[in-house]
């Protein structure tokens, strides 16, 4: 797991160390590990032309030190001082003493290879201003496109929430210092920063990361195993009530989630069963959720519709006292309040996975620049776990801790590979996984089996199904 943390809890990590070590040490460790990155994505460092966007705080600072060093290995290095009267005093003479120039007017001509973008880090409020809207938008459109190398965090973006509140920096690669940022994986901030690499200047923040992120070492641990004496209810059985005579796809999909999962069986509920069980034959169909054996977690929404029998088989599912995973047509018919008796009046975890507009049914609002912060609002208000879909998709925990999906790709934007992801999920669910590692895990692999799946062309939700038993088997010692 990789934590990432807010600027007041880098701030006060920050502080801790610098009374430890000598002034300006953290600062040289920052310069250090960007200069190193620079020359990497040079070609060559002796002669390069270095374009240094300096502003007013130490964001400035780190740059000009970098390129100090980088104009010691013969780089023609550039500072532009947007703010002149206040940038760092010291990285001015560094970058000085080392050959740099320095300039303070903004000149189209002035060449640049690569260009640092050290014009505000994480003390920065609000979007970008003038002048540095005018020369970021005009290095944008340079052809040929100088490599752009975000300082900490690219200048523009809301470094806690992720939020974009105006102009900001799009770079190729954000090299950041001491730990991750909001910024850096969430919300639309997130592909501004383009490929992200952690610098250690040696701090080490004390309290609770902001988001976390899990990795390959958590999702392993997390999937069960099978044991010798493993049988179909020690392994989860998982009931399915989704899909239609309209819809029979959703079902199918669901399913195939379902049984790329850590289940012993899988019981489908509803009309579609004569589909489900024409392309999964281990399936145990019935009717309607009432007549289903016994499960022990329940998935209710996709292609179900919204009719008598689909708010009966939802209303039955609520009834349970199971871990239950909603989605699709399932959340539609929680927002007309019909089942709000049912979900008061459970214990057992809850866990929904809308996008957008789902959200915003549930919410009243959509979720907005601050993904993190709306979702974990929703989660606290259902007290549910909230999975909220997009290209880093955000789990929200009503006790207020919240992950991003670090294996998201546009590849899944395709129609029915959610069904895929809540069937997966459910049956992590039914195998008795918390309900925030479920969530996480299968985020995780659903993520991880788009990219399987898109190696091989344009993919479907069938091919993202198919994908996932590969995806596991990666992961799954
Ligand atoms: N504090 C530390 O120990 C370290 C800080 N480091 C660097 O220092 C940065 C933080 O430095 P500072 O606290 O000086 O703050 P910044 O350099 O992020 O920015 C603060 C300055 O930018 C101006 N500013 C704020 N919002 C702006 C906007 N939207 N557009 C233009 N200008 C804006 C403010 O007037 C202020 O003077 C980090 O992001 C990191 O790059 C690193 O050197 C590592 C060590
Ligand atoms: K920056």
């Amino acid at each position: 797991m990789r934590g990432v943390w807010r600027v007041a809890d880098v701030r006060s990590a920050e502080e801790t160390l610098m009374r430890e070590v000598p002034d300006g040490t953290l600062m040289q460790r920052a310069a250090a590990g960007l200069a190193r990155r620079c020359a990497l994505l040079l070609d060559r460092v002796y002669g390069a032309r270095v374009l240094l966007l300096v502003g007013a705080g130490n964001n400035g600072g780190d740059a000009l030190f970098a390129g100090a060093l980088l104009a010691r290995r013969g780089a023609h290095v550039t500072a532009l001082l947007l703010s002149p009267d206040r940038a760092h005093p010291a990285g001015l003479t560094a970058l000085r003493r080392s050959g740099g120039r320095v300039r303070t007017r903004w000149d189209e001509r002035l060449p640049a290879d690569l260009v640092m973008d050290g014009i505000v880090g994480i003390g920065a409020t609000g979007g970008l201003r003038e002048p540095a809207i005018g020369i970021v938008e005009a290095l944008a459109v340079r052809a040929p496109r100088p490599i752009m190398v975000a300082v900490d965090v690219p200048s523009g973006v809301d470094v806690d929430t992720g939020a974009v509140p105006g102009a900001a920096v799009t770079a190729d690669v954000t090299v950041t210092f001491g730990c991750l940022k909001p910024a850096l994986v969430a919300g639309p901030a997130a592909p501004l920063a383009g490929h992200v690499e952690l610098v250690d200047i040696g701090i080490a923040p004390q309290a609770a990361p902001a988001l976390r992120i899990a990795g390959a070492a958590d999702v392993a641990e997390w999937w069960p195993r099978l044991t010798a004496g493993s049988e179909k209810y020690t392994r989860g059985v998982v009931g399915i009530a989704t899909g239609s005579h309209t819809y029979p796809g959703a079902a199918v999909l669901s399913t195939a989630g379902a049984l790329a999962g850590p289940t012993g069986m899988v019981r489908y509920a509803g009309t579609a069963r004569a589909e489900v069980l024409r392309a999964h034959p281990s399936v145990v169909a019935a009717d309607s959720v009432a007549g289903t054996g016994r499960v022990q977690a329940w998935l209710c929404g996709s292609g179900i519709g919204t009719d008598e029998d689909a708010r009966t088989a939802l209303h039955d599912v609520l009834g349970t006292d199971l871990p239950v995973v909603l989605d699709a047509d399932a959340l539609t018919m929680l927002v007309d309040g019909s089942s709000a008796d049912r979900l008061r009046d459970r214990d057992a975890p809850l866990v929904i996975t809308p996008h957008d507009r789902e959200f915003a049914r549930l919410a009243g609002g959509g979720p907005g620049s601050d993904r993190v912060g709306a979702a974990l609002a929703l989660a606290a208000r259902m007290h549910a776990v909230v999975l909220l879909k997009g290209d880093r998709t955000i789990v929200a925990a009503p006790d207020g801790t919240a992950w991003v999906n670090p294996t998201g790709t546009a590849a899944l934007a395709t129609g029915g590979t959610g069904d895929v992801l809540a069937g997966l999920l459910a049956s992590l669910l039914a195998a008795g996984v918390d309900p925030v590692r479920s969530a996480v895990t299968a985020a995780y692999l659903h993520g991880l089996a788009g990219r399987v799946a898109a190696e091989h062309g344009p993919v479907t939700a069938p091919d993202v199904a198919v994908a996932l038993r590969e995806a596991v088997a990666s992961i799954i010692p």
